[in-house]
């Protein structure tokens, strides 16, 4: 056998070489080898904890300064991000109402404003990003894709202005979401795109904070995301797929926008979810694979948003037909609880619609921030310490884990899920956190989001108060 434990030739990562004979040597030492994720893993806790050893080693007013936000530097990395998005930009040029929506609401978490001039020319450029028959593509003259709408309408949201609110053509957008969708209840990305959650997610999300939501573009979509939630308890992109922190955002949120959340295990969904958080004190996307800051946002901001549907959890175990309470001592359910009964509906259920209420549909987004928030299902002021620590860079900007280059995408998804661990003990959206609530100084409080569309708080009540 090979002395080195590395099998490179295999198209697995395992370390060791696999066997054929389940009695060969090589099967016993099974056990003890390592795949290569596993070596990546040790690796990024190698590095991870050296960090946290000099935090914990240091002394108190240098752990203060070695958990403090560099608003500065941030706000500088992400205006020279933006200025070079100029008509000369080639690089990522499909991705610019991205760099745009990334660039843009991190530095609304900042609380940085924009000024007029590049607040004109963000509304010019997206503008001719619009098809004219609804929807933005990547750039000018590209197809129209559901992921640079989302990014376009969320910018403009950020922007917040009247200019910005009504460049929006709504009629036009609705028939560009009901162009997506297919038949069977999900949408695609883009004409005949592939269909996945995240498609679904990005089409309810501008549908619900645009007021366009009604019924023709919620037909059949719960069913499709309900086939999507693993074994595991995640949500996967597409059905038989592996659950994925991205997409488990993506449903969840879905899910909660068109009012049928309630269809999800919720209590496989918080297992799941809660599980990723990991030694690192970050979250990992999936099972077995590595942290990742980004991870912060999608997975931390799932539990923030479960945090405010607990009832629906607690309801789902009550009247699960193997409740809890129903299990005898030694764990197996007592026959008599079979009672093969649906359970009732939840008392979530904010509206019953009937017809075409558009209005009222994309009223659930404003209802939801107002349920209480009953504290948080992960431990947010690591994951705080994992984001300042260990995905900050100094210079500016956050990156994935040690390592790693800064990147718009990393800067905009850590600080989103800096600010959802730093409100997640305040039982509404806006109060404002107690001090013990954010790692480090006051000063380091960013905005609030709304965490089902993920803009500043402040900016979603605006476009509700105008469209
Ligand atoms: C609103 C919107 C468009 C949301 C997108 C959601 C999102 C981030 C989906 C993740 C996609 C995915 C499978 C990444 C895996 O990458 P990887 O294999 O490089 O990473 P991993 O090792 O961490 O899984
Ligand atoms: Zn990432």
């Amino acid at each position: 056998m090979d002395s080195s434990p590395i099998d490179s030739s295999s198209s697995s990562s395992t370390l060791s070489s696999p066997t054929s004979s389940p009695h060969s040597a090589a099967h016993d030492n099974q056990s003890r080898t390592l795949t290569l994720s596993q070596l990546e893993q040790c690796k990024v806790e190698e590095r991870v904890f050296e960090i946290y050893r000099i935090f914990s080693d240091a002394p108190a007013h240098t752990q203060t300064l070695m958990v403090e936000l560099w608003r500065d530097k941030h706000i500088e990395f992400l205006t020279r991000g933006f200025n070079q998005l100029g008509p000369s930009y080639h690089v990522l040029d499909a991705n610019r109402p991205w760099l745009c929506y990334w660039i843009l609401h991190s530095r609304a978490l900042l609380s940085e404003s924009i000024d007029t001039e590049l607040e004109n020319n963000t509304i010019d450029f997206l503008s001719r990003c619009k098809d004219k028959n609804g929807g933005y593509g990547g750039g000018p003259g590209q197809l129209p894709h559901l992921a640079t709408t989302y990014a376009a309408v969320n910018t403009l949201v950020t922007l917040g202005s009247d200019a910005a609110l009504l460049s929006i053509n709504r009629e036009e957008l609705h028939s560009f979401l009901l162009r997506m969708k297919d038949s069977c209840g999900a949408f695609r990305m883009h004409t005949a795109g592939e269909i996945d959650v995240r498609a679904c997610y990005t089409a309810i999300s501008v549908a619900s904070i645009l007021n366009i939501l009604d019924l023709e573009l919620v037909t059949g979509l719960g069913d499709y995301i309900l086939r999507c939630q693993t074994y595991e308890g995640g949500i996967a992109g597409e059905p038989g797929s592996e659950a994925h922190g991205g997409y488990t955002f993506c449903g969840l949120a879905t899910m909660i926008l068109i009012n049928e959340v309630d269809k999800l295990d919720l209590s496989s969904l918080i297992d799941w979810v809660a599980f990723r958080q990991g030694v690192e004190c970050g979250f990992q996307g999936r099972t077995n694979k590595l942290v990742d800051g980004c991870y912060s946002f999608w997975q931390g901001g799932s539990l923030c948003i479960i945090q405010r549907l607990l009832s629906i959890a607690h309801h789902q175990i009550k009247s699960s037909p193997i409740s809890l309470k129903h299990l005898s001592v030694d764990g197996n359910a007592d026959s008599a609880s079979f009672t093969g009964c649906k359970p009732d509906r939840s008392p979530y259920q904010i509206h019953d619609f009937d017809g075409e209420e558009a209005g009222k549909r994309s009223a659930i987004g404003l209802e939801f921030i107002k349920i209480t928030n009953e504290g948080p299902l992960f431990h947010s002021i690591a994951l705080q310490q994992y984001i300042l620590l260990c995905s900050q860079v100094l210079e500016g900007g956050f990156r994935d884990k040690p390592g790693k280059q800064r990147d718009h995408y990393h800067s905009c998804y850590c600080l989103s899920g800096l600010s959802v661990c730093q409100y997640s003990f305040s039982k509404t959206a806006d109060s404002p956190p107690l001090p013990n609530a954010v790692l480090g100084l006051y000063s380091n409080l960013l905005e609030p989001i709304h965490p089902l569309y993920n803009v500043v708080l402040e900016k979603y009540y605006k476009v509700q108060a105008l469209l």
